[in-house]
């Protein structure tokens, strides 16, 4: 791999001399600053260097035990390397950004760490829903690893419909206990990782009942195996749930219940409690019990810019090595990367992954600025917060999992090799279509804010700052090509998709629907407003964002990112250009937006905007530049993917 690595493929080297932006500036921009690049690659640099992390045998060739005894034993190596580099003089936001931004874990497993579920939404629960002595006594054990834990909510039974969770926890006042039952096979819980084998502590959701009445659904510490001989407790019962499309070595489990008894204080208490006497004190509100779901949900944009710019790096580097076809006669075979159809598959992916990390440091903010307000009482933005985390989780979790299969598919043949590590890639993203909600349902969340947020514009109430655009249509008659006009023309296309979705609901209604069938009736609207709705969030964000957070960059670095802006911008107004005609209500804007379109596609030869935005002219030294020249996703960051590709690929 070293005599490898040294020699640098002549046609990469070339685009790489291409660049006409300072690389380490735009690195440093996306990791928050110079002081924080430096500390992901003393990260990254220890963590690669530790031979005992490489696998000696590709882990496909491995047997499923062996595959998750490396994974543990890596996770174990992992944990003891990154622990002595924990920085303590950090804010809660520079770790996280550190943490998204350092991906040593996704370069050590292929599958993911079984220690997954300990470090997300394990610890994440405990200091969600924890109240300060029960926080205080958990998250130390947690931090090292004297318990390994995991979140169990979801059931054979149910994961979408949270309150038909049938594990039940009923308080008996005479020993202060909760007794934990699976009254049916379809209770036991099913997918936590490191449930199967890994934790021996678990935060379990289940239905409570306190002096013969509902108390909703609540969470649980409950250990699950003993310290020592890591055997399941009495009245535990715990296995693998089998193979999967991918995730194999995160060790997801199954675990059922049978009168297992828990002390009064293994309930989180920090929202709702039941006193010694089984009073039963609730929360001011049922949904903070789903806060650790609204935290993963904004990470996961988080996961989707690594993920997506993973497999793009590997696809655009595999396109500028690659030779094929001879368009002219006696010239050299081109690099596919000069096909402009391989750029269009390609650029979108660099763009989206640039998209996705700048809306996710956006909603981060948006999210700790809510956790702060709950913590004293003020519950006014949590309902915007849930909407935007929904709408924005599912869009981009859709659109990286299209956008890593078209990377994987712009690989030709070699694309299908696992050594490309592309399959892999996409069974990753894919599952975050399911996981932490499924994506329709998502969408449908969103879309019930919608709904009644183009109520209240209908009845000239203010509404939140993400939808109040739904007020504003009036205004906007005339199509305009710019980036903040095409974003203004999908903020008309969302806001006529509730109009029609509350035209629907209205019109079943009407004709003797109930509410919830009217609903079902138009649910097939009521994502594609949802999904509209995201879409105007996410071209919004990234170019207000862009516009102020890169008034520092030089001006290349600035042109080449808002060149990415404009790509992602151009690319939604292509694919969506029927939705674009759709809302029109006047003819010049609806004759001036297809030319557009019309031009876009190159239907027009002259002036086309895809020219003008100088995407096409830029692609060698611009946006193809920001990964190939090899800082932005540093060789160094992906040793493992890079080895992969170096052994399979011709590169030399
Ligand atoms: C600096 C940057 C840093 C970035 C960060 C960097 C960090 C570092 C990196 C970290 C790496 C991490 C990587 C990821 C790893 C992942 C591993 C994978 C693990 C996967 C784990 C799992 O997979 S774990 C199970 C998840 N399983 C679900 O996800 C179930 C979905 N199912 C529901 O979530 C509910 O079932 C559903 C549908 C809402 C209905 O719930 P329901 O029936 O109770 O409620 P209703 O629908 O009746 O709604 C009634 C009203 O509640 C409102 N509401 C509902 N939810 C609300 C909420 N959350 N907050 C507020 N309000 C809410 C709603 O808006 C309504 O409001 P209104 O009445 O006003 O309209
Ligand atoms: C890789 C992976 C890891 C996971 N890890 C964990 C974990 O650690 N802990 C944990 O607790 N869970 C975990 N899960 C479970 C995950 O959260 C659930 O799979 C998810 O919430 C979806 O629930 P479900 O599988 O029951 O699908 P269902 O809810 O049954 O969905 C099936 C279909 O029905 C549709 N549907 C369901 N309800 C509605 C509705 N109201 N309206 C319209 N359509 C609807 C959905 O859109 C979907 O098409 C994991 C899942 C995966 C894939």
């Amino acid at each position: 791999m070293d005599a490898v690595n040294k020699v640098i493929n002549e046609d990469l080297q070339k685009e790489r001399d291409k660049c006409k932006f300072n690389v380490a500036e735009l690195t440093a921009f996306l990791d928050g600053g110079d002081k924080f690049t430096q500390k992901r690659r003393e990260k990254e640099n220890r963590v690669f260097s530790i031979q005992g992390l490489r696998d000696a045998v590709p882990d496909e060739y491995m047997s499923h035990k062996e595959r998750y005894e490396n994974a543990v034993r890596k996770a174990v190596i992992m944990h003891q390397t990154l622990g002595t580099l924990e920085d303590k003089t950090l804010t809660e936001y520079e770790t996280a950004r550190l943490a998204l931004r350092a991906t040593t874990s996704s370069a050590i497993f292929k599958e993911n760490s079984p220690l997954m579920l300990h470090y997300s939404m394990f610890a994440n629960v405990i200091e969600g829903q924890g109240d300060e002595k029960q926080r205080e006594y958990w998250l130390k054990k947690i931090n090292n690893m004297e318990i390994i834990g995991t979140y169990a909510q979801t059931e054979l039974g149910h994961g979408t419909f949270i309150r038909g969770l049938e594990t039940t926890a009923e308080y008996d006042p005479k020993t202060e206990e909760f007794v934990l039952n699976s009254p049916k096979l379809t209770a036991y819980k099913w997918w936590p990782g490191g449930l199967a084998h890994t934790a021996n502590h678990c935060v379990v959701m289940a239905h409570t009942y306190s002096q013969g009445k509902s108390c909703g659904i609540q969470p649980f510490m409950v250990q699950i195996r003993d310290l020592e001989t890591n055997m399941p407790m009495k009245g535990v019962k715990l296995g693998e749930i089998g193979a999967k499309l991918g995730f194999n070595t995160v060790n997801n489990g199954f675990l059922g219940f049978e009168n297992h008894r828990i002390p009064r204080d293994r309930m989180l208490m920090k929202n709702s409690q039941i006193l010694k006497d089984g009073t039963f004190i609730s929360s001011p509100n049922s949904k903070l019990t789903y806060g650790t779901m609204v935290y993963i949900r904004v990470s996961i944009l988080g996961t989707m810019a690594n993920t997506l710019g993973r497999a793009v790096t590997i696809a655009t580097r595999y396109a500028a090595v690659r030779r094929q076809s001879q368009p002219k006669p006696n010239e050299p075979e081109p690099q596919i990367l000069d096909y402009v159809t391989q750029q269009h598959k390609l650029f979108i992916g660099i763009a989206s992954s640039h998209a996705y990390y700048i809306s996710c440091f956006w909603l981060w903010t948006l999210y700790h600025r809510v956790t702060k307000e709950l913590a004293v009482g003020n519950m006014d933005n949590l309902a915007e917060l849930h909407a935007l985390a929904c709408c924005l989780k599912a869009t981009t979790s859709a659109d990286a999992a299209v956008l890593v299969e078209r990377c994987r598919l712009a690989c030709g043949g070699h694309g299908y090799m696992l050594s490309s590590n592309l399959p892999q890639i996409y069974a990753n993203v894919t599952a975050a279509n399911t996981y932490e909600g499924e994506n329709t349902v998502m969408l449908l969340q969103t879309a019930r804010a919608l709904v009644k947020a183009g109520m209240q514009v209908a009845q000239g109430q203010k509404v939140s700052p993400s939808m109040a655009y739904l007020a504003d249509q009036s205004k906007m008659a005339k199509w305009d090509s710019s980036v903040d006009g095409i974003v203004k023309g999908f903020q008309k296309v969302a806001a006529g998709k509730v109009a029609a979705c509350l035209a629907s609901l209205q019109r079943h209604t009407n004709n003797g629907q109930s509410a919830e069938d009217a609903w079902n009736l138009t649910s097939v609207q009521l994502v594609a407003a949802s999904e509209a709705h995201a879409r105007v969030i996410l071209l919004s964000v990234f170019k207000s964002e862009m516009d102020v957070q890169t008034l520092t960059l030089s001006g290349e670095t600035r042109t080449v990112l808002f060149q990415l802006v404009q790509l992602y911008t151009i690319y939604w107004a292509l694919e969506k250009v029927g939705d674009l005609l759709l809302p029109t209500t006047t003819t010049t804007y609806s004759v001036s937006i297809c030319d557009t379109a019309m031009r876009c596609d190159g239907w027009m030869d002259e002036t086309s905007l895809f020219e003008k935005s100088t995407i096409q002219t830029s692609a060698r030294t611009g946006i193809a530049g920001l990964v190939l020249s090899g800082l932005v996703y540093d060789s160094a960051v992906y040793p493992e993917l890079v080895h992969q590709s170096l052994t399979s690929w011709p590169l030399q």
